[in-house]
């Protein structure tokens, strides 16, 4: 993955470098020079005024591309969001109807004028483009997108507010690293619109008389994506697969954890509240219980992903910027007392925030759990395990501990103890496995 992605920075300059070709060329043939002006390969390089612009703007690219695609999957996940409700009948309750509304309107007619198009080409009369109807720019990008993907990416894209501004308003360089970014990601787009029941058919069902190569193919629905949660899909090699553990299906759940008292000596839930022994609310700072609570599911719920990445199995990618501080979700799972031993992978000890080294409980996640379990070591993580108090519960959080890009891997740290009689392959510089002898490795 990490190779892929460096693959792709690398273009992301060579197109930049095919959009301006005099500043760049005089900046990768420009040698460091002495104080005669003669070219010294030992004199350190400094930036000049060229090299740092051409690298703002590669930068600035990559930044940008960046930003749509965020911004395009949390359209997505808008538009299914207020799907659901009006799918329940709740439109009173429906937050913006104009929304929803807008964003199909622009879509089918964008799709109209890209259908028209295309019969155009069909019976051969490229040249005739009614520019009164199509700007020249939309119809040679969408015709490109047409061809190097197909309808049903192009129905779901153009769902979204912020892939139409790019088409329209974008130039070249961006535009050509989008296009390179979706090529990447094109799974996961089609996986993230279908699984969470984004509606981008009834914008090309009313063309599906016309004999336009490629359409009848692409309103075929993907009934197995459709009916299972987005967190029992995981996306592998471009094709995806099911969670498993030990042969049993992993379920999502999406309330807190599951409590049964006959697991616990004395019948009670060990993450109920005790005021003095909790502290504070974190949120609102009661020191009495209050009615806070962690709404779910959060929002990064539907904005990270499961992707098998190799070595290390599930891990979970990030479809949106999450910054330093934020509260991702909770951890969650079965409860079990402390002595439970039967899960060796996923069982995170629950301890109180205010007593270090007391724990109450294991939570098991090897059965049922959300997204959280899937989180992947690593010894610099982007994410820690956070003790909290929250209303009447005390819990688990996970929180980002710095900025967290869209498509980078989530991670945190299981612990010193938990990489004992086991290898971390995370790669990073300093990995604590690589650090330690053969013997206190050994499987
Ligand atoms: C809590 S699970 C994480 C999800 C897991 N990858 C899966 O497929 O379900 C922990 C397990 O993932 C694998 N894993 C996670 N991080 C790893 C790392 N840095 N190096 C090697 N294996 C790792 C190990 O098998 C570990 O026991």
């Amino acid at each position: 993955m990490a190779e892929k992605r460096r693959a792709s920075d690398d273009h992301v300059e060579d197109l930049a470098e095919r959009a301006e070709p005099v500043t760049f060329k005089k900046i990768r043939f420009q040698l460091p020079r002495n104080e005669e002006g003669l070219p010294e390969k030992d004199v350190p390089a400094k930036d000049t005024d060229d090299q740092l612009m051409a690298r703002l703007r590669v930068m600035r690219v990559k930044e940008l591309v960046h930003e749509i695609l965020a911004a395009m999957y949390y359209d997505i996940h808008r538009l299914c969001w207020h799907r659901k409700y009006l799918m329940q009948n709740r439109i009173r309750r429906f937050p913006d109807l104009h929304f929803y509304k807008i964003q199909h309107q622009e879509a089918s007619w964008l799709l109209d004028r890209a259908i028209r198009q295309e019969m155009l080409v069909k019976v051969g009369q490229t040249s005739s483009h009614d520019w009164a109807y199509i700007s020249k720019q939309e119809a040679h990008r969408v015709g490109q997108f047409i061809r190097q993907f197909n309808w049903k990416i192009l129905a779901i894209c153009v769902l979204s507010e912020a892939f139409r501004l790019a088409l329209y308003a974008e130039d070249q360089v961006v535009w050509a690293v989008l296009m390179l970014k979706i090529r990447e990601n094109r799974t996961s787009i089609e996986v993230f619109a279908q699984s969470r029941g984004l509606d981008w058919q009834g914008q090309l069902l009313k063309h599906a008389d016309k004999q336009i190569p490629g359409l009848q193919q692409a309103l075929v629905p993907r009934l197995d994506l459709a009916q299972e949660h987005f967190h029992h899909i995981v996306i592998a090699n471009g094709s995806f697969g099911r969670p498993l553990y030990e042969e049993h299906n992993q379920t999502n759940i999406n309330h807190g954890n599951i409590f049964n008292p006959s697991y616990f000596k004395d019948k009670r839930d060990p993450t109920i509240r005790v005021p003095d022994r909790d502290g504070p609310c974190d949120l609102c700072y009661a020191e009495r219980e209050c009615n806070c609570r962690i709404s779910r599911p959060t929002l990064a719920t539907f904005l990270v992903e499961l992707v098998n990445y190799p070595h290390k199995g599930i891990g979970v990618r990030a479809l949106a910027r999450f910054k330093k501080g934020d509260i991702l979700d909770e951890y969650v799972g079965e409860l079990r007392p402390v002595d439970y031993k039967d899960d060796r992978v996923y069982a995170l000890l629950h301890e109180s925030k205010m007593v270090e080294g007391d724990p109450l409980a294991l939570i098991s996640a090897k059965r049922y759990g959300n997204w959280t379990r899937y989180l992947n070591h690593s010894c610099k993580p982007s994410t820690t395990f956070l003790k909290m108090t929250v209303g009447k519960k005390i819990m688990v959080a996970v929180q980002a501990v710095r900025d967290i890009d869209i498509f980078e891997e989530i991670t945190v740290d299981y612990g010193k103890g938990y990489w004992k009689n086991r290898k971390c392959l995370c790669g990073e510089p300093g990995c604590r496995s690589q650090d330690a002898t053969e013997e206190e490795t050994e499987a």
